[in-house]
């Protein structure tokens, strides 16, 4: 387990830059957990303080019981070995090939040439790239890089790896490729994976848990699929939105919503729903037992990795105290709902 307690960091110099202030989060064992924020909201800063690369200026950084914060820099260099870093521009050493980067860390700790060779052989097979391994890196492709990045991170056996806007330089499907390597060496090797990422694409396709940091504060952090079912600080709410679109269709506006009942106007009902999709059923019954028509306007289904996610726009027409009572019975059902307005009846 991770923890930061109150961690502050200002950079010194003539311009005082207060980076951090006062980061308190916890990382679980084998979890995948996103840092998003915007350039310069302090997201390398904060990832490199669970190392130590920058030693924050107060605060406490605890893992396994460890203090690193309290650490002399020989016990430091010990534990080190149990996080693994990659990073956007990959950082591979030009000189040497695709086996010898990776063999890189291993003989820094002076492992002998029968180690390391089995143990490079076995992350080339990881990371599918075997068949390069006598390649240098300028023969290589962006994700491949990044793949002798993540097998040269992975040499020393970490229990963390830390990825610092690991896919910002490759594009979607190489990013795609990317991503479910890490999340299968996760799963695979039990490893705890932090992701720094500006892309809230990133943050939906592999992490378990996500902040948000703004100003070198959290903003907001929980559960993926909760937080893009209902963000609550503006920052997430904005990021979420760049990934999934809640807004109200521009059709729908189109009919002129209203937000006051009225005998000739219909009731616009959203539905949410993260999980199972119990609408169908629902959408049916309240046309049973209200007498009401119900409609669907509009639905968008996504996965946030296995789990649906997404909502659905209906129209309930009929007469106007049916409608509020049907929708007084939506609210005792399982599914999250609220009213967007009325619409002018059409027919
Ligand atoms: N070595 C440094 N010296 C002085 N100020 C720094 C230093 N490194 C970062 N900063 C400042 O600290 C703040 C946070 O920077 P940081 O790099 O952590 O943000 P970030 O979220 O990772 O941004 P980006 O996505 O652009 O890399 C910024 O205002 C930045 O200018």
């Amino acid at each position: 387990m991770i923890t930061f307690e109150n961690i502050t960091k200002t950079y010194g110099g003539k311009t005082h830059v207060q980076a951090l202030k006062g980061i308190s989060l916890t990382i679980n064992d084998g979890e995948i957990f996103g840092i998003i924020g915007k350039s310069g909201a302090g997201k390398s800063t904060l990832v490199r303080c669970i190392n130590m690369l920058e030693k924050p200026t107060s605060g406490k950084v605890i893992i396994d019981d460890k203090e690193l914060t309290a650490m002399s820099d020989s016990q430091l260099r010990a534990e080190r070995k149990n996080i693994g870093m990659i990073f956007q521009h990959f950082n591979l050493l030009s000189s040497r090939t695709v086996f010898d980067n990776i063999a890189f860390p291993l003989e820094l700790i002076g492992a002998s040439k029968e180690v390391i060779a089995s143990k490079v052989e076995s992350l080339l097979e990881l990371v599918g790239l075997t068949d390069r391994q006598y390649n240098y890196p300028s023969q290589l492709s962006g994700g491949q890089k990044q793949r002798v990045g993540i097998a040269r991170a992975l040499a020393s056996d970490p229990k963390i790896l830390l990825c610092d806007e690991a896919t910002s330089a490759l594009d979607p499907q190489t990013t795609q490729s990317i991503l479910e390597l890490l999340k299968d060496i996760n799963k695979r090797l039990g490893i705890t994976i932090v992701i720094i990422t500006h892309e809230m694409a990133v943050i939906k396709a592999i992490c378990d848990r996500v902040a948000v940091i703004e100003g070198g504060v959290i903003k907001e952090q929980g559960r993926v699929i909760d937080i893009f079912a209902s963000p609550t600080s503006e920052t997430m709410k904005e990021f979420v939105k760049s990934v999934v679109n809640m807004e109200l269709p521009q059709g729908i506006r189109k009919l002129g919503v209203s937000d006051q009942p009225a005998p000739d106007r219909d009731m616009l009902v959203r539905f949410r729903f993260k999980g199972l999709v119990t609408n169908e059923p629902l959408v049916v019954n309240i046309a049973r037992k209200f007498n009401l028509d119900v409609s669907v306007l509009y639905g968008n289904i996504d996965y946030i990795q296995d789990v649906p996610f997404g909502y659905l726009i209906v129209v309930i027409m009929g007469d106007m105290e049916a409608q509020a009572k049907a929708f007084a019975y939506i609210k005792t059902q399982p599914i999250e709902s609220e009213v967007l307005g009325y619409v002018p009846r059409t027919h």
